[in-house]
């Protein structure tokens, strides 16, 4: 079984047990549950932030830990005030260190988009994602059929919230391609192996519909990079290791901020 496999197995139960907890009546008593959520395209689109899609990840399973020590509020403020376009927070407990309190700290915090960054395969994930504070989900081509992507797209639209569409290659583009898509996210990293590759987003760039914005994820580690993948049509870059092996990721991000 290969990493994902795994992770997804893991999911399933997780997420019953989730069921078990919170009913749909519940979560949608939640404070954060009838706010309007930030769109992603409007902040991605803002000529005066980064485009920049800044990670919070204590650890990965092709890393392992990459920094335990630093708070959710210090780190996502840091991004907010170095011009982050939106932040991400995994919020997967088991392989990424992650809480969905997590997420709700950072919400209390920050008045820019969230992305909650979790592997989605139940409906009832995406109600959570609105009642713990986010504003976007990720929903992972890799993982799901066309017609899931179709649902919970839908149904993420229907509650207010931007969706981000993840692929790491033209299959799963084209066969996952949605109209309540709000971004596709090109994934330079195969979730299965873990082999890295900026080339990934060079190649698929020209594939992707205009309609939706184009966002280059992982594996971003310097400015000259972001200008070439602005040059081939890119208005988001999602970067999450590169700041936070640093001491202080924000500062770390306003630095790099400094050279695009
Ligand atoms: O730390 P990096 O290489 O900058 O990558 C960030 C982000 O793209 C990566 O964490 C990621 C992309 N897609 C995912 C799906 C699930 C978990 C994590 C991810």
């Amino acid at each position: 079984m290969n990493i994902l496999d795994k992770i997804v197995a893991h999911k399933k139960i997780e997420v019953e047990a989730a069921k078990a907890r919170f009913s749909y009546t519940q979560l949608e008593e939640s404070e954060f549950f009838a706010r309007q959520p930030y769109s992603l395209n409007q902040f991605l689109l803002d000529p005066a932030r980064s485009g920049i899609i800044a990670e919070f990840k204590r650890k990965s399973p092709s890393k392992g830990i990459i920094n335990d020590q630093v708070s959710v509020e210090d780190v996502t403020t840091g991004y907010n005030a170095a011009g982050a376009s939106a932040i991400s927070v995994l919020t997967d407990r088991n392989f990424f260190m992650g809480r969905k309190l997590d997420l709700t700290k950072a919400r209390k915090v920050n008045d820019i988009p969230l992305l909650r960054k979790d592997f989605m395969i139940d409906e009832y994930q995406i109600v959570e994602a609105k009642a713990i504070g986010a504003d976007i989900i990720l929903l992972i081509a890799a993982i799901l059929t066309p017609a899931q992507i179709k649902q919970f797209a839908g149904m993420a639209k229907s509650l207010g919230l931007s969706v981000l569409l993840e692929v790491h290659n033209l299959e799963e583009l084209q066969r996952s391609i949605d109209p309540n898509l709000s971004a596709i996210g090109v994934n330079n990293r195969n979730l299965a192996d873990f082999t890295v590759s900026v080339e990934t987003s060079f190649q698929l760039a020209q594939h992707i519909p205009d309609e939706f914005t184009k966002i280059s994820e992982s594996a971003i580690s310097n400015t000259q990079v972001i200008k070439e993948l602005k040059q081939a049509g890119y208005n988001g870059f999602l970067i999450g290791e590169n700041f936070m092996k640093q001491e202080n990721p924000g500062q770390a991000m306003a630095d790099f901020v400094k050279g695009l």
